[in-house]
């Protein structure tokens, strides 16, 4: 039953005569599931398949081509990379894209130097596919944008002012591509087959789009059963992230989510994650903070970013990648299946 990740019609829902039963269906699965799926969310179709079918082409190249295309600095956060789980079979292939390119592209566009210093670790670009930077340009902004106009929506249904959120026009996004193995092996549960763990995004929403012939993707309930998004190739995926929840005061609710393993071809998604700018400290907004007091510490966006990832390879980093890091190298894990 997916009733509780609604199908929510945006321009619908953004109009001055919205239907008010729509408004409620999205402010009960905001509040409580925190994942909807938005059509006639105005992104056009070619932005997403510029996208999209560049990165199929590269996903599909030979792994010789594809090793060239891993950070040559070894960040977890650039370029190709693949998760082989604890036997070595692959989990997870992603390409990881920062918003600039390099640290001068993201001081032309006005970041501080000091903030410009994310972008240290530049970007990597196929070389056989020479449209994808701007095409991964245009995705992610157009990506931010339907962000913007959720949140709207949320502002909306909570009957809160439209600015209530000050994501502002100068929002932190970072990007990435997921490809999900075929799954070989018959007959396990879901829960023996998670090629993504249960997690929220430490966003304030993220953006999917996903490719497949089966409903890999899961939404948690807040009694921790678990629902399947079903694939609708004229929807994006909208998850509360983290930075939603804490300047809500935990009135809109993370969307807890993970892939199973299943189907026929490789499924694939990619997602926009959007915060606000990096100088933001992000903490419950006055529309929503409780005078008596917060459970919700402060959290600056700049803290987060730059720690990411020293943050990420302490929890994840296996010992090859970590030296690999440290010494400034590529690292290509080794995949046995
Ligand atoms: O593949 C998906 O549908 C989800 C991906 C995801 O949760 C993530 O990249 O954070
Ligand atoms: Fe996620």
């Amino acid at each position: 039953m997916s009733d509780d990740i609604p199908v929510i019609d945006l321009a619908a829902a953004l109009a001055d005569d919205a239907p008010g039963d729509l408004l409620a269906t999205v402010r009960r699965a905001a509040e409580t599931i925190g994942v909807v799926q938005v059509v006639y969310h105005g992104v056009p179709a070619e932005v997403i398949a510029g996208f999209n079918d560049g990165f199929r082409r590269v996903l599909d190249l030979p792994r010789e081509e594809k090793e060239q295309l891993a950070s040559p600095t070894g960040h977890p956060y650039r370029g190709w990379r693949q998760w082989p789980d604890d036997f070595g079979r692959l989990e997870l292939e992603r390409f990881n894209i920062g918003q600039y390119d390099d640290s001068d592209a993201a001081e032309a566009a006005g970041l501080s130097p000091e903030h410009a210093t994310l972008y240290t670790h530049a970007n990597v670009w196929p070389p056989q596919e020479p449209g994808l930077r701007v095409a991964t340009q245009r995705y992610q902004d157009a990506f931010a944008d339907v962000a913007r106009r959720v949140l709207g929506l949320y502002a909306r249904v909570l009957d809160v002012p439209a600015e209530t959120y000050p994501l502002g026009d100068d929002v932190y996004t970072t990007t990435v591509v997921n490809n999900y193995p075929k799954w070989p092996y018959d007959g396990a549960s879901d829960d023996e087959k998670l090629l993504l763990l249960e997690h929220a995004d430490s966003s304030v929403l993220t953006v999917l789009h996903q490719e497949g012939d089966y409903a890999g993707l899961q939404g948690r309930r807040p009694d921790g059963t678990w629902t399947s998004v079903p694939i609708r190739h004229d929807a994006l995926q909208v998850f509360t992230g983290t930075l939603l929840t804490n300047w809500t005061d935990g009135r809109l609710r993370p969307g807890r989510h993970r892939v199973v393993a299943g189907g026929t071809v490789t499924r694939r998604s990619s997602a926009v994650f959007v915060h606000p700018s990096l100088d933001t400290v992000v903490e419950p907004l006055p529309a929503f903070a409780d005078p008596d007091g917060s459970d919700f510490e402060p959290v600056s966006v700049w803290e987060r970013a730059s720690g990411n990832v020293e943050e990420y390879l302490r929890v994840f980093g296996r010992p090859e990648q970590l030296a690999a890091w440290r010494e400034n190298r590529p690292y290509v894990a080794e995949v046995t299946a």
